[in-house]
């Protein structure tokens, strides 16, 4: 890419996604989605159709590979993510985990000291040896100016469905937990710090370039345990990684921070913050640390409508925050019934030329 940015290129970047997670504002937005592969894509379902369970799609280096890859030759965005799910990690903490199809994730839930104890004691990472092997595949098919992503769910968001077994009902198993028994609970979250910055540097060490932290659902915690159960953890595991891997680039994503997300942002010492659908992007930047990059946040039911309403949630987004280190993406994921052609829309859209 020819386009010159206002700060020099840090440690000899040159994909776009990467400058602009060093702090450079580039004229032209880098963009990923959210969610960029999945059932939207006819070539997906075909895929999953082969492959059997989701786990098995994301176990089997061959198909994760082909379905990371999927939405770059599309639409070609300037990074891909790794085809996997957060879930992993408490799979790999010898947690049974399935999909049930049309429903969602289900885990044998943990709720007590007893049931935590006799999951493994640390991640086991060779269990999740095939995900590490697809990192490092899409990495060599990969252009070099298209950049991948590893990911983690955060601790408190793995720890929702840990504890519920389940997606859904405000998270109330696990906040209920968090108030009865905050030792037990804390007990819980420290473990997936360590399990989710091992995590992250085998995905580093492997060949992911930056990565990213999903925490879903604590944007509906209070500002005090939202603090404790979101900004702490996900803070340790971004200084367990950089002890790892120096210079690490991590985007930390708190979705539905809303007033929350000036303490958070300074808390974090993230390269990136990932902003959701609802919030106030003006407010987000002046509440940010200078310098860092923000992602986001068109609305993923403008993407689904398509049409002028796209064009103008992109135009949008472009314009208040192009100002700085900016990364184009959606508030959430890409949702099932989206029309392929409206993210080719999205993409021409971002990438005209005034
Ligand atoms: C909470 C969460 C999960 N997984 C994830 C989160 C955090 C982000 C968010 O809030 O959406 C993250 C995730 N899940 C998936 C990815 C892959 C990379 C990408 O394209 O973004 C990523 C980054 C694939 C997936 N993860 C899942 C699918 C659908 C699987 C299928 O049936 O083919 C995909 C493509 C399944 C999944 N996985 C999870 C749920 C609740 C579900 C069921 C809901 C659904 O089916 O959409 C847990």
């Amino acid at each position: 890419m020819s386009d010159q940015g206002t700060a020099g290129p840090e440690q000899g970047e040159t994909a776009p996604f990467l400058r602009a997670l060093a702090g450079e504002t580039l004229p032209t937005p880098p963009i990923w989605l959210m969610r960029q592969a999945g059932r939207y894509l006819p070539e997906y379902r075909e895929l999953r159709a082969r492959a059997g369970s989701f786990l098995d799609l994301c176990y089997t280096p061959d198909f994760a590979t082909e379905v990371t890859l999927q939405p770059i030759r599309r639409f070609g965005f300037d990074a891909a993510i790794l085809f996997s799910d957060i879930l992993v990690v408490p799979h790999a903490l010898g947690q049974d985990v399935r999909f049930v199809e049309g429903e969602g994730p289900r885990l044998d839930p943990v709720t007590t000291l007893a049931e935590f104890d006799r999951l493994k004691p640390e991640i086991d990472l060779g269990f999740l040896s095939p995900v590490y092997e697809t990192v490092a595949r899409v990495r060599a098919a990969l252009a070099p100016e298209t950049a991948l992503i590893g990911f983690c769910g955060a601790p408190y968001t793995v720890a929702t469905y840990m504890v519920a077994g389940r997606g859904g009902d405000e998270q109330a198993p696990a906040r209920l937990l968090a108030y009865r028994e905050p030792d037990t609970f804390q007990t819980l979250i420290d473990r997936l710090v360590e399990a989710s910055a091992a995590h992250l540097v085998a995905q580093l060490q492997a060949g992911a370039q930056a990565v990213q932290i999903f925490d879903s659902w604590s944007g509906d915690l209070p500002p005090a345990e939202f603090e404790r159960w979101s900004t702490r953890p996900i803070a340790a595991i971004c200084a367990r990684v950089r002890a790892k891997v120096p210079g690490a680039r991590i985007i930390a994503f708190a979705r539905g921070a809303g007033a929350k997300f000036g303490a958070f942002a300074h808390a974090v010492p993230a390269d990136g913050f990932g902003l959701a659908t609802a919030e106030d992007r003006l407010a987000a930047r002046a509440a940010a640390p200078a310098g860092v990059a923000l992602q986001g946040n068109v609305d993923p039911l403008a993407l689904m409508a398509g049409g002028p309403a796209l064009d103008a949630a992109v135009d949008a987004c472009v314009r208040d925050l192009s100002g700085g280190p900016f990364i184009l993406n959606l508030g959430h994921g890409v949702r099932q019934h989206t029309p392929p052609e409206h993210v080719a829309q999205l993409v021409a859209r971002a990438r005209r030329t005034a």
